[in-house]
């Protein structure tokens, strides 16, 4: 199989849409589905060039649109060892996208090998996987087309969540070599994870049922498949949300994404005094936990509460292990709700950075620490360990029956916990390790902290791209002079917070804001939402 420049350019699939720009963001390419096949077709050209500068390590691609609705769709490269795809690639990405013709295509490609250095008689090897939404059948033969012209062996892992395709290329990657992630197929994780959660909880009872939204998508059918070699006497899970064959229901009025959203528990759920709730996204790479309390209040239980409760017991666990010289160091991005920052660094005392939105960025941070425990406020995040953590783990010597149990345990963990990219049902098996381990109810874990009252606001605006950022994007550098009537606005609220920066995801601004009470929040979030209307040339309707 070659790289065919004559096929590539002849089998080219025409843009679905003239005029329409395509840009490889935070989460790779993500728009209406309609439009996305004739970049499927560049995406699996841009793979095999990535796999063949690698020396035809295998390069993965996910089929996905997370938790936007069920028409949209998107495709994201994974690396070798199953992060993100390596962020200097993303300009070229973009530029194969909006190639109109087979000439410019050609040409584009021609710079990437010129810039790469790469050589195209390096066989090329793509693994892909997709998720439930209707539109993948389709685009998966766009994305084979471009395979093919690109002469790379695809192998079809089928329908995945994106977790475990980020598994299963670093498990193929990484077979026969000492870092031997795990074994490469759906099997092989799920008799991994079950394996670690056993060792971690053993000895201790069971909690009561959690029940687990999955967003109508991918989780449900991958989580069941998981509680078949998971024992019934130390887990108990209920699925809820399950329906991944009626069309329009995924993440509709559930998932992740509209639990952290509008603070509420999917209408859905009936959810009473001591259940146990927790709420996936679409392609299950995302996890919030929920209760409420007797008085009926809706308590969230987010990606800043899983850090605390990681970033505690893991160092905990190091201490009674006997290898405290591990530090564990905790990642969070301006969205992190103060209160959490202040609870990680004033109480648990460990160091806390914050970096820009996206998990590329959180991930890259936390390989800094022994021990880096990172999560978006929204619910995305792992924990790494890095390879001398691991080895110190592997390698301890217990002097004391308590110290074995929590070398046991910490080891367990390293097993029990997504090393490549955050994952929904490892994460939640985390959380049921850690809480089972404690014997710890919801409430309990919620007592570490409470949340400052936030509120997020969108301002769409004529210009976003006029926003630039400094300081992990908590100050504004531009427009000019925007920051500094922030601040004196922010002055006047007590405990107030305030920061605006252009998503990556979405064509606005986002206002972020947190105060001392919920009426104060508010009218500092809309102050400051006017505010950027006002001065940055805001569209539609005055916030
Ligand atoms: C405030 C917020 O939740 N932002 C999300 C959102 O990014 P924006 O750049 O803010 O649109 O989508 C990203 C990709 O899913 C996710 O990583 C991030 O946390
Ligand atoms: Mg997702």
């Amino acid at each position: 199989m070659s790289f065919d420049t004559v096929a590539i350019k002849n089998n080219i699939i025409a843009h679905e849409k003239q005029g329409f720009v395509y840009t490889y963001g935070t989460a790779g390419f993500r728009s209406n589905a309609e439009v996305l096949g004739s970049v499927m077709y560049k995406v699996g050209i841009l793979a095999a060039l990535r796999s063949k500068k690698l020396n035809g390590s295998t390069i993965g691609v996910m089929i996905t649109a997370s938790h936007n609705p069920e028409e949209d769709n998107g495709v994201k490269l994974v690396d070798p060892r199953g992060e993100m795809l390596e962020q200097s690639w993303e300009v070229y990405a973009t530029k194969l996208a909006n190639a109109n013709d087979g000439e410019t295509l050609l040409s584009a490609i021609d710079e990437i090998v010129a810039q790469y250095k790469i050589d195209l008689d390096i066989p090329a090897n793509v693994i892909y996987a997709y998720d439930t939404r209707p539109s993948c059948p389709h685009l998966v033969k766009c994305l084979e087309q471009g395979l093919e012209a690109a002469g790379a062996k695809g192998t079809n892992f089928g329908l995945k969540t994106t977790p475990m395709l980020h598994y299963l290329v670093r498990c193929i990657n990484t077979a026969g070599t000492n870092d031997a992630y795990g074994e490469p197929t759906e099997e092989g994780y799920y008799k991994k994870l079950t394996a670690a959660f056993a060792t971690a909880v053993k000895g201790k009872p069971r909690l009561s049922t959690l029940h687990v939204d999955c967003a109508n998508g991918v989780g449900a059918p991958k989580l069941r498949e998981l509680l078949k070699f998971m024992a019934s006497d130390i887990l108990s899970v209920d699925i809820v949300n399950e329906d991944t064959a009626t069309l329009g229901q995924l993440n509709k009025n559930c998932g992740a994404d509209y639990v952290k959203t509008n603070q509420r528990a999917p209408p859905s759920i009936t959810i009473t005094a001591g259940d146990r709730c927790c709420s996936y996204d679409g392609d299950a790479d995302r996890i919030v936990f929920y209760y409420v309390t007797e008085d009926g209040t809706f308590r969230l239980l987010d990606g800043d509460k899983i850090a605390g409760l990681a970033a505690i017991f893991i160092t905990e666990l190091v201490q009674e292990a006997g290898i405290d010289s591990i530090k564990v160091g905790v990642v969070q991005t301006a969205y992190a709700n103060g209160s959490s920052t202040n609870y990680l660094t004033k109480v648990l005392s460990v160091p806390v950075s914050c970096v820009s939105t996206g998990v590329k960025h959180l991930h890259h941070e936390a390989e800094k620490y022994d021990v880096g425990v990172y999560f978006e406020a929204n619910g995305h995040g792992t924990v790494l360990f890095s390879p001398d953590a691991l080895n110190t783990i592997k390698t301890a010597e217990a002097k004391t029956p308590a110290q074995k149990q929590a070398i046991a345990q910490l080891s367990a963990l390293t097993e029990l916990i997504n090393q490549t990219v955050g994952d929904a049902i490892s994460d939640m098996l985390l959380v049921e390790a850690i809480l089972t381990s404690r014997q710890w109810s919801f409430e309990e874990w919620d007592q570490a902290y409470t949340d400052l009252p936030n509120r997020l606001v969108k301002v769409v605006v004529s210009d976003r791209h006029i926003f630039k950022t400094t300081n992990a994007e908590r100050q504004l550098v531009e427009p000019a002079g925007l920051q500094a009537e922030i601040d004196s606005l922010v002055a006047k609220y007590s405990n107030g917070r305030s920061f605006v920066r252009a998503s990556g995801t979405e064509d606005a601004v986002r206002v972020y804001a947190e105060a001392a009470t919920r009426a104060e929040t508010d009218d500092l979030a809309f102050k400051v939402a006017q505010l950027v209307y006002d001065r940055a040339g805001g569209v539609g309707a005055r916030p």
